[in-house]
């Protein structure tokens, strides 16, 4: 069994983009920059805005982080859009989800220009991609892709069983790994909950993608001996012992699937890690002016 280490491969993407960012300051270019916005105070989202503006600074993009309390008004947050989508200085930004209930994200994420939507959450970024055009690609499927090249997984003829058909991982990853491309060029499963037997579909597979959010649910029965486990489930499960009274783990259960696994990622330190180096890769993409 070898680890798909996100934290290592974070790190030297992160290396990357800095280079990059010194070249550009060394031609008197336009330093990239993010601005987030974050409404409210889920504990979960707080923590990954922190991680994405922490990313920048060590990296030398600019960021802006534009906080919230959970009342705002959806009118003032179209109005915040609407600003960012209109400031020359912002090359991308993102509005972290899940919002509020009494607001609508699909409004919400429907306002975000394009060109500006470096999450790729809108319906032209997904519509692109889906058809192998120049897109922005949303950060968690990115960040698989980016795993599985670095590491060279083999991915053509395979076959791919997805597990969660979400807007944001499991649909557009299914789709990508089935596009003429590398990583790509696989035999796609999307499965999901009226899924009528899971296991027999898992059995097959020889990359598992786990996105479906559920502690631990992926178990050894249910996996082919060389399996490639690709684990996108942060769950905090409660736990006396650890520091914060809580402690984090994957859709996959670890210890278990390791004992089939070829190759497999931690969580956390898997693919949380290259989700946040993913939009910084689009934000400088976007800078560049590389895909709109
Ligand atoms: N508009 C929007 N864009 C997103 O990209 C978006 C979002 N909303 N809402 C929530 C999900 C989730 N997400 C993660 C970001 C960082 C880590 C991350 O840093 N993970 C660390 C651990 C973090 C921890 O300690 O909790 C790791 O896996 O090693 C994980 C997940 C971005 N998302
Ligand atoms: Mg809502």
């Amino acid at each position: 069994m070898n680890i798909l280490d996100g934290k290592i491969l974070a790190a030297k993407i992160r290396e990357e983009l800095a280079a990059a960012v010194e070249e550009i300051k060394a031609e008197g270019g336009k330093i990239p920059h993010l601005a987030a916005v974050l409404v409210g105070e889920d504990p979960a989202s707080q923590v990954y805005v922190r991680n994405k503006v922490r990313s920048c600074e060590k990296i030398g993009f600019k960021s802006t982080l534009i906080r919230r309390p959970a009342d705002v008004s959806e009118d003032e947050l179209l109005g915040i859009v609407e600003e960012l989508n209109q400031d020359e200085d912002i090359d991308g930004f993102i509005v972290q989800l899940p919002l509020p209930e009494h607001i609508d994200e699909n409004r919400v994420t429907l306002a975000i220009q394009p060109g500006k939507d470096v999450d790729g959450f809108h319906p032209v970024n997904f519509g692109r991609m889906a058809q192998g055009l120049p897109a922005y690609i949303p950060a968690t499927p990115n960040g698989i892709l980016e795993m599985l090249k670095r590491y060279e997984i083999e991915t053509a003829g395979k076959e791919v069983v997805v597990v969660g058909r979400s807007n944001i991982v499991g649909m557009p990853m299914g789709i990508l790994m089935a596009l003429k491309a590398y990583p790509g060029n696989a035999t796609v499963t999307i499965c999901h909950s009226r899924t009528r037997d899971l296991a027999e579909h898992t059995r097959r597979a020889d990359i598992v993608i786990a996105a479906i959010g559920r502690p631990n649910f992926i178990t050894a029965d249910m996996l082919k001996e060389g399996v490639v486990i690709v684990d996108v489930g942060i769950n905090r499960v409660d736990d006396e012992d650890a520091p914060r009274g809580y402690r984090l783990v994957g859709d996959v259960d670890f210890d278990s699937a390791a004992t089939k696994a070829s190759w497999i990622t931690p969580v956390p330190g898997g693919v949380g890690q290259l989700t946040v180096v993913s939009l910084l890769m689009n934000t400088l993409k976007a800078s560049r002016g590389e895909v709109y």
